[in-house]
This record gives C-alpha cells, structure tokens and sequence, in this order.
C-alpha cells in the first residue's frame, strides 16, 4: 500500500484537500489543554486518543454522570463542563446534538478569548443553535466513523478518515490546530478532508438516513422479513441478510466494490449485478433526493429539534418497534454462541435522556 506520508493537497487524483501523517504539524495543539465534554461513543474516543497521544486532556461530565467513573477509570481526570472549560484552551463538545445548545450557554462564561469551540457534527453551528462568540475559534474534527471504532482502530495503529472546518478564524491558527486535533485522534493515519461546516452536516445527515444506518438496517429488516415470510427459518434468513452484510462490507472496505465482486461467485456477481437496481430502483433514488431536500432546508433539523422537546415521542415509539423486531430476538443468541466475543456488537450504547 502506497504510504501517503506527506501527500498534501496537490495530487491531481484528489478533488478536495486530504491531509495525511505529518502533513500536521502537532506543536499546535501538543501543549494545549483539551476539554472534551461528555464520554460517550465519540468522547470516549476522542479523550482517550488525544490522552495516548501526549495530549492534556480533562473530561467535563455532569456530576452524577454514568461515565464520571468509567473515565476515572480509563485514567482520565474528569471533572464538570464549566470548570473543563475553564481551564482548557480548546473545548470539544461531544454531548447529543440537541443538548449541546445548554451545555455551551452553561459553560459560556468560562470561554476566553483566543480558545477553540470544537464540534465532532456541525449540527447545531450550521442551524444556529449555538452562536460562539467573536472572540474564538470555532471548529470542527468530525471522524467518519463510529467512536468505538475510532477508538478501536486508534489502538490497533490504525486509524478513522476524518473532516476538518473551519467556522470562525479568530487566531488565524484554526485550520492548523484542527488538523493537529484530527491527527491525534488518529485521523491522518486514514486521511483528512477539509470541508465546511454546512456540507459536513449536510452530508453526514444524509450518509446516516439514506444508507448507513436508515437505509441499510431497513434493507436488512425487509430481507429478513422476505426470507421468512417464504417459510425460511429465522436463523437461515438472520445469517444470509445480516450477518453477512459485514462481511461483504468489508471486503468493499478493504477493496472497493470490485475487491467484494471478486471475492464472491460468479453467480452471485451476476445476480448481485443484474437485480441490484430492481430492488434499489429509481423511486429510492427520488426518495434519497426528497430525503436530502429535507436536510438542506431545514426541515430535518427543525423536527429533531422539536421531537426533542417534546421529551422524544415518536423517538421513543421508533425505537421500541426496532428494538422488537424479531432478528433481534433471533440474533443475539446466535451472536453468543461465536465462539468470540466481539465487544463492538455487545457496545452498550449510552442511554440519553431527552433535554435536560
Ligand atoms: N456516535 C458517533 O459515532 C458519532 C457522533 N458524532 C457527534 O458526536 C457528538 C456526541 O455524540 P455521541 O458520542 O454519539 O454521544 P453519546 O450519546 O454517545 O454520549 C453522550 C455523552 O454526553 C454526556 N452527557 C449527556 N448529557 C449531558 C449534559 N447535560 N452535560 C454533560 N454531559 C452530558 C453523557 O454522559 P452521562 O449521560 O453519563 O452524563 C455521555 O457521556 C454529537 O455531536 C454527534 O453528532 C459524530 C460522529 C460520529
Ligand atoms: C453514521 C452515523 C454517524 O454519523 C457516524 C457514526 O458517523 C453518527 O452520527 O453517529
Ligand atoms: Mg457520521
Ligand atoms: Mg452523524
């Protein structure tokens, strides 16, 4: 594999800028201070990657956080959201999108001029829910990944692609310690796209509807439901139409699709090649268009702001009927009985109150 050490931005094969290894420059965040606030799925990442990187990190959790311990724990000093701030020179807000807004006004007054305002998703700069003051940098590290993995990887040498923007330029340093922030997070070792904050929302918003979470889980769901509605055995359709999706996937991570075509049959190729577009047809194709109308008028954030409020119904509801369907009871058993264990798939994911 080529190794991209110094690539920076002129390589003709790229249309944006990617930056990889020492393309940054650590002495500008190496001896800063770095906030994370919250540690969960990103934050526990974050912290603990910028921690074995050399960098000085405080956890700002609620007092009676679930997590004040786990980072205790993990070797982290962990203390509350304002005094964090107070003594960090860069803030990454890592808490839920739509309880970051009263985080940012509880920790406001601890922001001095010249500190970084991160965010690992634009939501809430690019809708305007928060609106830093002119006095600081505001940014952006977001990894393409989820955070175990981003963790996981960080600590097998490996390393999750990630974007940087920037918002507000207050020192004329931003673009610099955003990129020494994504390095540290292992972000260089896959590579790192500077982008804006409104096409990382727009696109990460779009990525986790239409195909990586929404898109691909209903996919599974009807597969499953087709396979068994036929008269197959649960267990029979639960291993064709998810767990082998990973598999597949993987080998269309580590090759392309052409490293996942010639991995499977022949038959399966021309199958997969010939009724691929009947089951994804046109009209998904006008519903992901529909789906990302949605996003860049507003009208996503705007429902996920007012769901929120509302203390999360229909959140709520949508949760418990996936959480019930059936290749869930069919699939944990299975997933047991590997002769493994995979702590990803046994990931407890943080439970998340509505607003506070
Ligand atoms: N999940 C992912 O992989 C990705 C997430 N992102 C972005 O990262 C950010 C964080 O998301 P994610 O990591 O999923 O969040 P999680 O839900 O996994 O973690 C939330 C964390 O915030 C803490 N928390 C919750 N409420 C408060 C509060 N009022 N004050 C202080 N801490 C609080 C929780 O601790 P406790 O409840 O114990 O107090 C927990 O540690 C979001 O902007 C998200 O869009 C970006 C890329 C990928
Ligand atoms: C795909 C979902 C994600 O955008 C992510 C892991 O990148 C998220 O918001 O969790
Ligand atoms: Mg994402
Ligand atoms: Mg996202």
């Amino acid at each position: 594999m080529t190794e991209h050490t110094d690539t920076t931005t002129d390589d003709e094969t790229f249309t944006t800028n990617i930056y990889y290894g020492d393309d940054a420059d650590a002495s500008h965040i190496e001896d800063k201070t770095v906030a994370v606030l919250g540690y969960g799925s990103q934050g526990h990442a974050h912290a603990l990657n910028l921690h074995d990187s050399g960098i000085d990190v405080v956890v700002g959790l609620r007092e009676d956080s679930s997590s004040w311990s786990q980072a205790e724990k993990d070797g982290l000093r962990v203390t509350t959201p304002d005094d964090a701030t107070a003594e960090a020179d860069v803030i990454m807000f890592l808490v839920p999108d739509t309880i970051q807004p009263a985080v940012f006004e509880a920790v406001l007054d601890g922001l001095e001029e010249g500190n970084t305002v991160m965010f690992a998703h634009g939501f809430n700069i690019h809708y305007n829910q928060i609106q830093p003051p002119e006095y600081v940098d505001v940014t952006m590290a977001a990894p393409k990944g989820p955070g175990h993995i981003v963790r996981r990887d960080y600590e097998n040498g490996g390393g999750t692609p990630a974007l940087i923007a920037v918002e507000q330029n207050y020192t004329g340093e931003a673009k610099d310690e955003a990129l020494a922030y994504a390095q540290a997070i292992g972000g260089t070792r896959a590579g790192v796209i500077e982008t804006t904050f409104q096409e990382e929302v727009e696109t990460d918003l779009f990525g986790e509807q239409a195909v990586l979470c929404g898109g691909v889980t209903s996919l599974v769901k009807h597969g499953y439901e087709t396979l068994v509605d036929a008269g197959y055995s649960p267990e029979m359709a639960y291993f064709e139409c998810l767990n082998e999706l990973k598999l597949i996937v993987d080998l269309m991570y580590e090759g392309g699709l052409g490293g996942m075509w010639h991995s499977v049959s022949y038959t399966a190729e021309y199958g997969g090649l010939s009724r691929g577009d009947r089951i994804v047809d046109e009209g998904v194709r006008e519903n992901m268009e529909d789906t990302l109308e949605e996003i860049q008028n507003g009208e996503f954030a705007r429902e996920w702001i007012n769901e929120n409020q509302a203390g999360r119904p229909a959140y709520s509801q949508l949760k418990q009927r996936d959480e019930q369907h059936e290749i869930e009871a069919v699939g944990a058993p299975l997933r047991d009985l590997f002769e493994w264990e995979d702590d990803v798939n046994e990931t407890e994911q943080t439970e998340v109150p509505a607003d506070d």
